[in-house]
């Protein structure tokens, strides 16, 4: 393991208060000893969650099975810290309950970690380190069915507009994709409005980390398109989970233009589906 990496784990942790790792529907057990476990981990803003983020575990989990020597042992989400100050970020407490909502009443094997969501900001390497830790070092990983310890490789899950970024200048560190593609890997999904082949093209030194999953049927919804669905007073019923619509309800979210909407970015028109992202606050 590079020095760096052991540098990450034991100086850089800071856990927000009362915090604790969840891991109920991860796999323990090895279903097959032949395959190396995986866990699937995607950050992003979650401002709302919607069926198509959890669509990317299903894709992934189809594309795992078919086509690698992968075992998924389980899958989270991490929504970001509020302090991301990305357009149309609803504070954490509420994006988090969302996500929950949302993985316990429409799967049977996704997770949320609150770890990044409620603190300063962490850079996705770190974000990694941290449930790499978390799942090897203080769980112990995981077994085969003869009781074999064997270590479970974090992998980042992204849409394709997402792993774009990372060849766009200032946003992403050389030294961060190195460890996040290099040590790691990734998961990247099609997504409309943002080529594989452009995604991939400056990343070719890590290519054998990096599995490409197209998108069979087409469907560009956004959080950025449920946002201002919501402040039109339009349905967004069958874009999210009824139980995202219902607490998005009850609370009486995304109905304003509060700071930092994109309406105060001139994005208020903007339906096109694509990310805002600029280099990071941390
Ligand atoms: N329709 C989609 N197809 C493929 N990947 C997606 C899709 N929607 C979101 N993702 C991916 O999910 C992750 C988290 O996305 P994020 O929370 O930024 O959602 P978003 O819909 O892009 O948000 P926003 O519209 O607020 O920018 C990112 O890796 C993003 O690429
Ligand atoms: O680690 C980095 O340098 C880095 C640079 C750009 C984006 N990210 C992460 O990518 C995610 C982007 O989310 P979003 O909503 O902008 O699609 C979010 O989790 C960020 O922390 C991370």
């Amino acid at each position: 393991m590079a020095e760096e990496t052991v540098a990450r784990r034991t100086n850089s942790f800071s856990n927000p208060p009362n915090y604790s790792f969840i891991s109920h529907r991860l796999n323990k057990t090895l279903r097959d000893s032949n395959k190396q476990p995986i866990v699937l981990v995607a950050c992003g803003s979650f401002s709302p969650v919607t069926y198509l983020h959890l669509r990317m575990f299903e894709m992934a989990k189809d594309f795992v099975r078919q086509n690698t020597d992968f075992e998924i042992v389980g899958g989270y989400l991490s929504p970001v810290s509020d302090m991301y100050k990305k357009p149309g970020l609803l504070n954490a407490r509420h994006r988090v309950n969302m996500c929950t909502l949302a993985a316990e009443q429409t799967s049977s094997w996704l997770m949320i970690d609150s770890w990044e969501a409620f603190q300063s900001y962490q850079r996705t390497a770190v974000v990694l380190d941290h449930f790499d830790y978390e799942i090897n070092t203080v769980l112990g990983g995981v077994h085969t069915q003869s009781g074999e310890h064997r270590n479970v490789r974090v992998m980042l899950l992204a849409g394709s507009d997402l792993i774009s970024t990372m060849s766009e200048p200032g946003v992403w560190s050389h030294a961060d994709l190195d460890h996040i593609l290099g040590r790691y890997g990734t998961f990247i999904i099609e997504r409309a409005g943002s080529g594989m082949d452009q995604a991939t093209d400056s990343l070719a030194r890590w290519r054998s980390n990096i599995y490409l999953i197209p998108q069979l049927i087409q469907n560009d919804v956004s959080s950025t398109k449920v946002r201002l669905f919501l402040r039109r007073g339009l349905s967004v019923k069958y874009l999210l989970p009824a139980a995202v619509v219902e607490y998005i309800e009850e609370n009486n979210l995304y109905l304003d233009d509060g700071p930092g909407t994109e309406k105060d970015k001139g994005k208020d028109s903007d339906v096109s589906g694509g990310s805002s992202r600029k280099a990071l606050q941390s």
